[in-house]
């Protein structure tokens, strides 16, 4: 599936601001994967669908999660994140991209989880630094993704951590586990 067609399936699914914000994913995306030697063609898809199901109904994420067995953690889990999981199911299902590399990056792009790819690390920073993005500390952010695709990472999850802590929301347990992972290198006692 080339650029403009799956732009176009996309485009369907979203509000005009997400489609804008879809484009700004897209565009970091493509300039990260280069930065760090990842499959261009699949970062640009993943940013493309990242998104996808954003604006399904919660009652039907809430039966694709039961249905297709998805961790049961979701379901006490703050319901922002059903639409990265509920997406990767729907991307394959509907638009018929099975890519695994392409499916866990729009499956992670929310959450993060120990051991990401470089493909699910381009998304999930890219997703946070997209131009449109406003937020104290994403500055920061943009300047560590021209250095340090793992630094830009980890201070991207100190900040949503921080931010979900200062707004009395639960934490899932997949991004503590993230930062953990990379904190300090990802050894405690260094
Ligand atoms: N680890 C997390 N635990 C709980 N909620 C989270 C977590 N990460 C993000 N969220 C919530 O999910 C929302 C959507 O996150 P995300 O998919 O990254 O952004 P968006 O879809 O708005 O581009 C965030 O605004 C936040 O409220
Ligand atoms: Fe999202």
């Amino acid at each position: 599936m080339n650029q403009s067609e799956a732009l176009a399936v996309v485009r369907e699914q979203l509000t005009e601001r997400r489609y804008i914000h879809t484009l700004g994913v897209m565009e970091t995306a493509v300039k990260l994967a280069e930065r760090y030697d990842v499959d261009i063609k699949k970062a640009e898809l993943a940013a493309i669908f990242h998104d996808y199901a954003k604006f399904r109904p919660k009652e039907e994420m809430k039966a694709i999660i039961i249905n297709e067995s998805m961790s049961v953690h979701l379901l006490e889990a703050n319901t922002e994140l059903w639409h990265a999981p509920v997406g990767a199911f729907l991307v394959e299902k509907e638009v018929g991209l099975t890519d695994e590399d392409i499916l866990n990056a729009i499956r992670y792009h929310t959450s993060g989880r120990p051991g990401m790819s470089s493909l699910e690390k381009v998304i999930y920073v890219a997703d946070y630094i997209e131009p449109g993005r406003k937020f104290p500390g994403v500055e920061e952010v943009r300047e560590l993704a021209e250095q340090d695709l793992d630094k830009a990472l980890l201070q991207a999850l100190k900040n949503t951590i921080s931010f979900l802590i200062s707004k009395n929301q639960r934490v899932f347990p997949d991004t503590l586990y993230t930062y953990n992972e990379l904190v300090l290198g990802g050894n405690i006692n260094e």
